[in-house]
């Protein structure tokens, strides 16, 4: 049988090759910059940033969502950022519509054009966040994928896509995904100017 902690030690080193593998590429850097400025810019003219995402990824929506509408760093105002968590909407919805219409529903209902969806998905292919992709385009809003592996279907569906490149296990794409969430918060906080 083999060594629990040798796993956990290939863990951690792992970890640190897919972080080296997102920052080789350029285009890492690119994306990255392109969500920030059109967050930025749905931000400054009074647009919402709407977050999505299953399992990992919808804890990883909230807590995009909650460092931007409470606290990051340091106090600043609060910004216009809401994960689609809530519990009621999502049992109802799944409930009356299907699973695949939990987040599109949400959309239909408070998305407005010039918003925002921050979709998240590490395979790309979750048929509720590809839904949200499709109710997004159809009320106007931009949309910036967070993918793993190939991107799958979201890669075609999103004005931006950031992409974290790694086909194995999902975790640790997710574990990209958080440091990727912190520094656009910070970009976007940077290029509001509340932040240092
Ligand atoms: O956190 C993890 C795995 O690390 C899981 O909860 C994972 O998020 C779930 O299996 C999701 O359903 C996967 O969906 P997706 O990332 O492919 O859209
Ligand atoms: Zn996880």
């Amino acid at each position: 049988m083999n060594d629990p902690m040798l796993q956990v030690r290939q863990n951690f080193q792992e970890a640190r090759d897919v972080l080296d593998l997102f920052m080789s590429e350029s285009q890492s850097w690119e994306s990255i910059e392109k969500a920030g400025n059109l967050m930025v810019e749905a931000i400054e003219l009074g647009h919402k940033l709407i977050s999505c995402g299953n399992g990992g990824s919808m804890s990883d929506a909230m807590h995009f969502a909650e460092e931007l509408s409470g606290r990051f760093r340091g106090d600043r105002r609060a910004l216009p950022a809401i994960a689609i968590s809530d519990p009621s909407h999502i049992t109802c919805s799944a409930n009356d519509f299907g699973y695949e219409k939990v987040f599109s529903r949400f959309i239909e209902g408070l998305g407005r054009r010039g918003d925002v969806l921050f979709a998240i998905s590490t395979s790309g292919n979750s048929g509720n966040v590809v839904e949200a992709c499709k109710a997004a385009r159809e009320q106007g809003m931009k949309i910036v994928a967070l993918t793993g592996k190939n991107g799958g279907l979201l890669a075609d569906l999103c004005d931006v896509e950031i992409r974290v490149p790694f086909f194995g296990f999902a975790d640790r794409v997710q574990e990209v995904h958080i440091k990727i969430i912190h520094s656009l918060i910070h970009l976007i906080e940077l290029k509001l100017n509340l932040s240092k």
